[in-house]
């Protein structure tokens, strides 16, 4: 298991990681960013940049408990920073605490640092060439994976962790088990590496163990002291300490000596790794440690503290001298290997090659080295870099956010004209939607329309369900001198009470659960234009006085929100339920419906206007006939008779659906009057002659009618020299009637021309 781990579902890709990497070992997949184990080296910069906390440990947790509960001894030795994160408990309470979790016994790692020193101390008496000091895991990584040359510079000598573990074996038997507890994550890695495999068992943060402390309910301020066992170290304690190896490893160095290097920190010590690989600098000794002040700033450290406290707590430590209790086993020097060999572990990712990162760059739109902003918002420090990167698979175009930027306002411009090409589409479609019909009923809506239309009067449009109340409001608007401007339409029965009212007037952010931001109302969409609330009869009690409230003074409250916004919407209202009923049954308020009832429209059922019943039922016949790209001329008379004396419950909609489920069924190129629904057969069959009388008139008046309608298309078509446009302009109708009526009669403006 790798000691890091992604939660991928946290991680928002805000770059963090890839930001604070050192050595580019972070991958960006589609929604979260990977580490690349083979590169990384365990410094842990992306645990503490993470700002949705996506990388964590792999905790080891489960991992003592295994081992606490195994036969075996378990051993816990503790870093050489502890004192400055425990330091509310005595180190005496915190070997009782361990002691209580089961360790049989605790040491202090400083002990492995003294056990390394006579080797540390050896190597650098009798090497001549550059020494770096190994003891320090990360900068071992950082050197095995990414300055292999520099591997045979490194100090053969094992950590001070790897030390214990091994000395710890030595002495107590191969069967004991070692818990490695302190502030450094790279200890983890190094537990698991081939040369140092086995010496220790587990490797726990110290915050891992507070969090074991904490589970099992045991507070090290209650504890009663304990001694540390084993063998008691003395310098090896302020290892930690900045600058503190040489002291601990009795390594003289005079701070005049510039064949000595030492350095703290990422940015420093990659700074001398790279001189160093380089060539350009060659000095005798270095010591490296990859952490800001040491190994006092390992990733585990206590953040509330500052470095001089935590300094000042490990040297009060040195000081006091904490209770030790050494057995004779530990007085004897055992024969342990504190040896170790290095490995290039070096896995080179791919160069790109010659345009190859200008067309990168290219596709993130960087021209000219102008272009190149190397913002870093993308985690790279430079543009080139990340193209680099790009080229090698670790980073995605999609990483580069000025071109984001730039993309965002471009697809923002094509949606625009997208929208405006959908809406004109729209209103095309619309436009189409005229009201068919020449009954009188109809012709006298069409005349209230046209009046209306034009001012800025509420309009309640009544009727029953499917008479074409929406058509007319739409037929309104498009009268109205704000066509240019959106028709809102708002079905007040499909959106629940409780939403309703937010839908309409907006809500700010928090105003219930689930309003995560403020949001715009759809009176405020429809600002400058028209808000259709089609069954205006069924909403409650509390949103009518809303509703009053804006159309009183013209503007909307958001739910929650105590700022009014005007608006200038005019509204156009439908029901098919009775207002007047509601008033005196108390379900609608009566000075709303008022204000609703300036100008009312009433859509007659169509059983009112059976004259109009063949015409719409072409009418939809045309519209299936397109839907469906079914070729079929005409309707069986059997069947228009069937239609004209079918009462419509439904309506207009339900003719429409009737002609459409028809055009579906038929196999020929007519409607017959069996692909309509059963009720027309029977209606046809059992009213028979009574209805056959009405049709005898209708039957005598339609080739009337026929004829005259002919001639008057024929003489507009002739008058305007066979141009349909025209004629249909001085018959004063939409063009497409017109061209329907020719239809009907066989004539073609083309034909009239030619008789010319
Ligand atoms: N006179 C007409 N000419 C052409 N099509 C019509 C006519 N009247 C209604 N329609 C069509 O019938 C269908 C129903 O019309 P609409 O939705 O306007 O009715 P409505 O009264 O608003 O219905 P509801 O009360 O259920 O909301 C629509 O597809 C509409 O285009």
């Amino acid at each position: 298991m790798y000691p890091i781990v992604t939660r991928t579902e946290r991680c928002r890709k805000c770059y963090s990681c890839v930001r604070s990497c050192p050595v580019k070992a972070i991958k960006v997949e589609k929604s979260y960013t990977e580490i690349i184990f083979e590169r990384c080296i365990g410094c842990g910069n992306c645990l503490g940049t993470c700002p949705q906390q996506a990388k964590v440990i792999a905790d080891n947790v489960a991992n003592t408990e295994a081992v606490l509960a195994g036969e075996a001894p378990a051993v816990a030795v503790l870093g050489c920073s502890f004192p400055s994160f425990f330091h509310y408990a005595a180190p005496g309470q915190l070997v009782a605490g361990l002691k209580k979790l089961g360790f049989t016994q605790v040491h202090e790692a400083a002990t492995g640092v003294e056990l390394i020193a006579g080797e540390y101390a050896q190597a650098i008496r009798e090497n001549k060439s550059t020494l770096i000091t190994s003891h320090c895991p990360a900068v071992v990584d950082l050197i095995e994976r990414h300055y292999p040359q520099l591997v045979d510079n490194l100090i053969g000598v094992v950590t001070h962790m790897v030390a214990m573990g091994r000395y710890l074996k030595q002495v107590l038997g191969a069967e004991t088990k070692v818990v490695y507890i302190s502030s450094c994550i790279a200890g983890k890695f190094e537990m698991q590496a081939e040369e140092t495999r086995g010496a220790v068992d587990a490797v726990l943060t110290y915050k891992e163990l507070e969090g074991i402390f904490k589970s099992r309910g045991i507070d090290l301020t209650e504890c009663e002291p304990l001694p540390f066992e084993g063998r008691e170290p003395h310098l090896g304690r302020v290892f930690s300490l900045p600058q503190g190896p040489f002291r601990a490893f009795g390594v003289e160095v005079d701070p005049l000596d510039t064949e000595v290097v030492t350095a703290e920190g990422e940015v420093n010590v990659m700074g001398i790794v790279k001189d160093l690989a380089a060539g350009s600098i060659s000095p005798k000794l270095v010591d490296l440690r990859f952490c800001y002040d040491g190994c006092l700033g390992g990733p585990g450290k206590k953040t509330d503290l500052t470095v001089i406290s935590r300094r000042n707590l490990l040297i009060q430590h040195f000081k006091n001298k904490p209770p030790y209790h050494t057995d004779p086993v530990y007085r004897s020097a055992p024969v342990v290997s504190y040896g170790r060999s290095f490995s290039n572990r070096f896995s080179k990712l791919p160069s790109p090659k010659g345009g190859e990162v200008k067309k990168i760059l290219q596709a993130t739109n960087k021209f000219t080295h102008k272009d190149e902003l190397n913002c870093r918002a993308c985690g790279y420090r430079t543009c080139r870099e990340y193209a680099v990167a790009v080229y090698q698979g670790l980073a995605d175009l999609e990483m580069c956010l000025p071109h984001n930027l730039q993309q965002l306002e471009e697809d923002r411009g094509r949606l625009i004209q997208k929208y405006e090409l959908a809406k004109r589409e729209l209103e095309r479609e619309y436009a189409d939607e005229f009201i068919v019909g020449s009954d009188t009923k109809t012709l006298e809506v069409l005349d209230q329309i046209k009046q209306v239309g034009p001012t800025p009067t509420t309009v309640l449009v009544r009727g029953e369900s499917g008479t074409g109340k929406e058509l007319a409001a739409r037929a309104i608007h498009r009268y109205s001198k704000r066509n240019d401007k959106p028709l809102v339409t708002v079905n007040c029965t499909t959106i629940t009470d409780s939403l309703l009212e937010s839908e309409l007037f907006g809500h700010k952010k928090g105003a219930f659960t689930g309003a995560i931001a403020d949001k715009k109302g759809l009176f405020e969409a429809a600002d400058g234009g028209t808000i259709f609330l089609d069954e205006i009869g069924d909403i409650t009690p509390k949103l009518q006085a809303e509703l009053l409230r804006v159309l009183d003074q013209g503007e909307v409250r958001p739910v929650g929100g105590t700022a009014a916004k005007r608006v200038d919407v005019r509204l156009i209202a439908a029901t098919n339920k009775s207002l007047e009923d509601g008033v005196r049954e108390g379900w609608f308020r009566e000075d709303l419906y008022y204000r609703l009832n300036v100008f009312s429209i009433t859509m007659p059922p169509l059983r009112a206007r059976v004259e109009s019943v063949p015409e719409l039922a072409h009418h939809f016949l045309g519209k299936a006939r397109n839907k469906l790209n079914k070729h079929i001329i005409g309707i069986e008379e059997r069947a228009v008779n069937a239609m004209l004396r079918y009462p419509w419950p439904g309506n207009i909609r339900e003719m429409q659906n009737v002609i459409e489920r028809a055009a579906v069924l038929t196999h020929d190129d007519i409607i017959k009057l069996g692909n309509l629904p059963l009720a027309f057969a029977e209606s046809y069959a059992e009213e028979g002659e009574n209805v056959f009388d009405l049709r005898s008139f209708k039957k005598e008046r339609e080739p009337h009618v026929m004829r005259v309608e002919k001639k008057l298309i024929q003489r507009y078509l002739s008058d305007a020299g066979g141009n349909v446009s025209k004629a249909a302009q001085l018959a004063n109708i939409p063009r497409r009637t017109f061209y329907r009526l020719l239809d009907k009669h066989g004539l073609k403006g083309r034909a009239i021309r030619g008789q010319e």
